[in-house]
C-alpha cells in the first residue's frame, strides 16, 4: 500500500509533480491552453466592469441608448467568454485523456515486463484499479481541476485586484474574511484525503472480489454458493459504500463551511456597501461592480477549496502509480547478454541449485539440484506432487532465479542471455494451456506473429487440431471465449501443442501435455510430439509413466530433491521411489483394463 496516508498535504501535493512529465510532450497544447485560460479569466473579470457600465450610464443615468450600448458591450464580452470557455475546455480536457493515456500505457508497459512474484504479492484488481480508477482522477486533474485552480486563482487575484480600486473600506472586509474560509479547508482537506485514499482501495477489494467469481463461476454455481457470494460481495460493496460515505460527508462539510462563510461575508458587504450609497459615497454601479466582484472572488475561493481535496485524492492515485511504475523487475535482463545462436541444439546443466519462493523464504522448493541434459536428449521428471517438477520449469524460462547455483544453456549461465533470446528458443505446453480471448489464428500464432496462414494450418494439423477446427462455427475464425472456454480440454491442449510447434523452439517444455486428451488423439498427438521432439532438447513433466518410458533419462524427484535418475529400466532396478510410483500407476491401469474388459 502507498505511505502517501502518513505524508504532509504538501508532500501529498508534491508527489503529483511527476505528472509534469507526461505533459510535457504536449507543453504546446498546455501553453495554448494557458493563454485562453489567462485572456478568458480576463474577460471575466472586465464584465464586472460591464455591470457597473449598465447599472450607472444605463439604469441610474437613465439614458435608453446608453443602456442599449452598454448591453450590447456586455454581450460582446460574454461571447467571447464563451468562445475562449470553448478553447480552454476542449484544449484542457484534450490533455487530460492524452496524459492520461499516455501513463495507462506506461504503467501496462512496466506491468508485463514485472517478474512473476509480483503478482503473487500483488492482487490483480488492485493493479487494475490502478489502471482504471487512478489514471481517471489523474486525468480530472490535468483536465479539469488544474485549470479549475489556475483559473479560480486568477479570478481570485485579479478580483481582489479590482475590489481594491473600487472599494478599500468592502475589500478590507472581504480580506480579513478570505482566511477565515481556509480554516475549514485545512481541517476537512486533510480528513478528506485519508478517506478518499481508503476509498480507492476497498473499490480495488470490490473488483478483485466480482473478478474472481466471475472467473470461477461454474464452480460458485455448483457448490451453489450464489447467495453465499452475493451477501458476502454485499457486505464488501457495503464497506467501500461506508468508506465513501465518510469521504463524502467530510467534503459536504468542507464545501457548506466555505459557502456559507464567503456568502454571509457577502450578506454583510451588502448591508455596509448598501448604507454607503445611501449616503452617497459609492454609486450603484460601483456597488454592482464590487459585489459581482465579491461573488466571483467568493465562487474562486470555493472551488480552490473543492480542487484541494480533489487535488488531494490525485495525490494518493500519483504516489500509488510512481510506486508501480518505479518497481524495478527482480528478474534482471543481462547487461552484457552473450549473443545465442539460434538453431542450435542447447545443452541444459543445472548446478548445485537451491531455490526458495520469496513468499516461502524458509522452506526450499529446490534443494541442491544437479542435473546436466545433453543436447537433443529427452528428460522426462516424475514424482509425487509438490516435488518441485514445475518449479524447474519456472527457472528454467527465469520466471524466478535461484538464490544459489547455476543454470546453464551451453555453458552460458541464464543470467548471461538476454531473457527475450532465452525465451525465444523455448517452447512450453503447460498442463493447463492458457487460450485468449480470441480466435484460432491469434491463440495459436501466439507462437510466432510472423507466421502466415498456411503455417498456421500446418502447425494446427501436425498437432491433430486441424480437423476439429475446420468443425468449428467458422473454422479459424472462431472465437474461442474467454480463456478458451468454447473448447475441450484436449482441443485446449492440442491449440497449445500447435502454438508450440509454431514456435518451433530449441528447447521444448512439457508438463504432461497430453494429459487431457483421449486415448485416440493421445496416440496422435504423441505421434506429432515425437517428430517435433527430435533434435530438440526435451523436457517432460510427466504424471503418467507410462508416456515416458521411452525418454533417455528419467528424473525421480521428491520434496524439492533429485532422488535418482536412470532410464527406464535402470529404475525399476534402483529405484524404490520410481517403482513405488509404478507400481501404482500400472496397478491401477491393469485393474482399469481388468474392468472394463
Ligand atoms: N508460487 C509459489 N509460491 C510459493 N510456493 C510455491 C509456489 N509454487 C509452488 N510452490 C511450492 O513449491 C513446491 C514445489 O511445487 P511444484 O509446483 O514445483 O511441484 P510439482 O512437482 O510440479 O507438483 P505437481 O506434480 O502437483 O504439479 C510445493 O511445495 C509448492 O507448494
Amino acid at each position: 500500500m502507498s505511505n502517501s496516508n502518513n505524508q504532509k498535504p504538501q508532500k501529498a501535493i508534491a508527489s503529483l509533480l511527476p505528472i509534469v512529465s507526461f505533459v510535457k510532450p504536449y507543453k504546446w497544447v498546455a501553453m495554448l491552453a494557458l493563454l485562453v485560460l489567462l485572456i478568458t479569466a480576463g474577460l471575466n473579470l472586465s464584465i464586472g466592469q460591464g455591470v457597473k457600465f449598465v447599472i450607472d450610464s444605463g439604469f441610474i443615468a437613465g439614458s435608453k441608448a446608453q443602456l442599449t450600448q452598454a448591453i450590447t458591450g456586455l454581450v460582446v464580452l460574454i461571447s467571447l467568454v464563451a468562445v475562449g470557455t470553448f478553447c480552454r475546455f476542449y484544449l484542457m480536457s484534450w490533455l487530460g485523456e492524452r496524459v492520461s493515456g499516455d501513463i495507462r500505457k506506461a504503467v501496462f508497459n512496466q506491468i508485463v515486463h514485472l517478474h512473476p512474484s509480483y503478482f503473487e504479492e500483488n492482487r490483480s484488481g488492485e493493479m487494475m484499479s490502478r489502471l482504471t480508477t487512478d489514471t481517471t482522477l489523474l486525468q480530472s486533474i490535468v483536465g479539469s481541476s488544474f485549470s479549475m485552480a489556475l483559473r479560480s486563482s486568477l479570478v481570485l487575484i485579479g478580483g481582489l485586484i479590482m475590489l481594491l480600486i473600487t472599494n478599500l473600506k468592502l475589500t478590507l472586509l472581504v480580506i480579513t474574511c478570505v482566511p477565515l474560509t481556509l480554516v475549514p479547508i485545512m481541517i476537512f482537506g486533510k480528513r478528506v484525503r485519508k478517506l478518499s485514499e481508503n476509498n480507492q482501495s476497498a473499490i480495488a477489494d470490490i473488483s478483485t472480489y466480482a473478478g474472481e467469481i466471475i472467473q470461477h463461476i461454474k464452480v460458485v454455481q455448483s457448490y451453489t454458493h450464489e447467495e453465499k457470494e452475493k451477501q458476502a460481495f454485499g457486505g464488501e460493496v457495503e464497506k467501500a459504500f461506508n468508506v465513501a460515505r465518510q469521504s463524502i460527508k467530510q467534503r459536504s462539510f468542507l464545501i457548506a463551511a466555505v459557502i456559507f462563510l464567503t456568502f454571509g461575508a457577502i450578506s454583510i458587504m451588502l448591508w455596509v456597501g448598501g448604507m454607503d450609497v445611501l449616503e452617497g459615497r459609492m454609486t450603484g454601479g460601483e456597488l454592482g461592480a464590487f459585489i459581482f466582484y465579491a461573488i466571483m472572488v467568493a465562487m474562486s475561493v470555493a472551488t480552490i477549496a473543492e480542487v484541494y481535496g480533489e487535488l488531494q485524492r490525485a495525490a494518493g492515485a500519483a504516489s500509488r502509480l510512481l510506486e508501480l511504475l518505479q518497481i524495478d523487475s527482480e528478474i534482471k535482463n543481462a547487461a552484457n547478454p552473450k549473443p545465442m545462436q539460434h538453431g542450435n541444439e542447447i545443452s541444459i546443466a543445472f548446478n548445485q541449485v537451491d531455490f526458495y519462493y520469496p513468499s516461502r523464504p524458509d522452506s526450499a522448493a529446490l534443494k541442491g539440484i544437479n542435473l546436466s541434459i545433453p543436447k537433443g536428449k529427452i528428460v522426462a521428471l516424475v514424482g509425487p506432487s509438490g516435488a518441485g517438477k514445475t518449479t524447474l520449469f519456472e527457472l528454467l524460462q527465469r520466471f524466478y532465479d535461484p538464490q544459489k547455483g547455476d543454470i546453464m544453456f551451453n555453458s552460458e549461465a541464464l543470467t548471461q542471455l538476454a531473457l527475450t533470446d532465452l525465451r525465444h528458443c523455448m517452447g512450453m505446453v503447460p498442463q493447463h494451456p492458457v487460450l485468449f480471448s480470441s480466435n484460432v489464428w491469434h491463440n495459436i500464432r501466439y507462437g510466432n506473429p510472423d507466421a502466415s496462414d498456411e503455417q498456421v494450418i500446418e502447425a494446427a494439423k501436425r498437432a491433430h487440431a486441424h480437423d476439429f477446427i475446420e468443425q468449428l462455427p467458422e473454422g479459424y475464425d472462431s472465437f474461442l471465449g474467454e480463456q478458451g472456454v468454447r473448447l475441450s480440454g484436449g482441443q485446449k491442449q492440442r491449440i497449445a501443442i500447435a502454438r508450440a510447434i509454431l514456435k518451433d523452439p530449441e528447447v521444448l517444455l512439457l508438463d504432461e501435455a497430453t494429459s487431457a486428451l483421449d486415448a485416440q488423439s493421445e496416440f496422435h498427438v504423441q505421434a506429432a510430439l515425437n517428430e517435433l521432439m527430435l533434435h530438440r532438447t526435451t523436457l517432460i513433466i510427466a504424471h503418467r509413466l507410462a508416456t515416458v518410458t521411452h525418454a533417455d533419462l528419467i528424473v525421480v524427484m521428491d520434496k524439492g530433491k533429485i532422488v535418482d535418475s536412470g532410464t527406464h529400466q535402470d529404475l525399476l532396478a534402483q529405484s524404490e521411489l520410481y517403482q513405488r510410483l509404478c507400481e501404482l500407476q500400472f496397478d491401477k491401469a491393469q485393474t482399469v483394463n481388468a474392468s472394463t474388459a
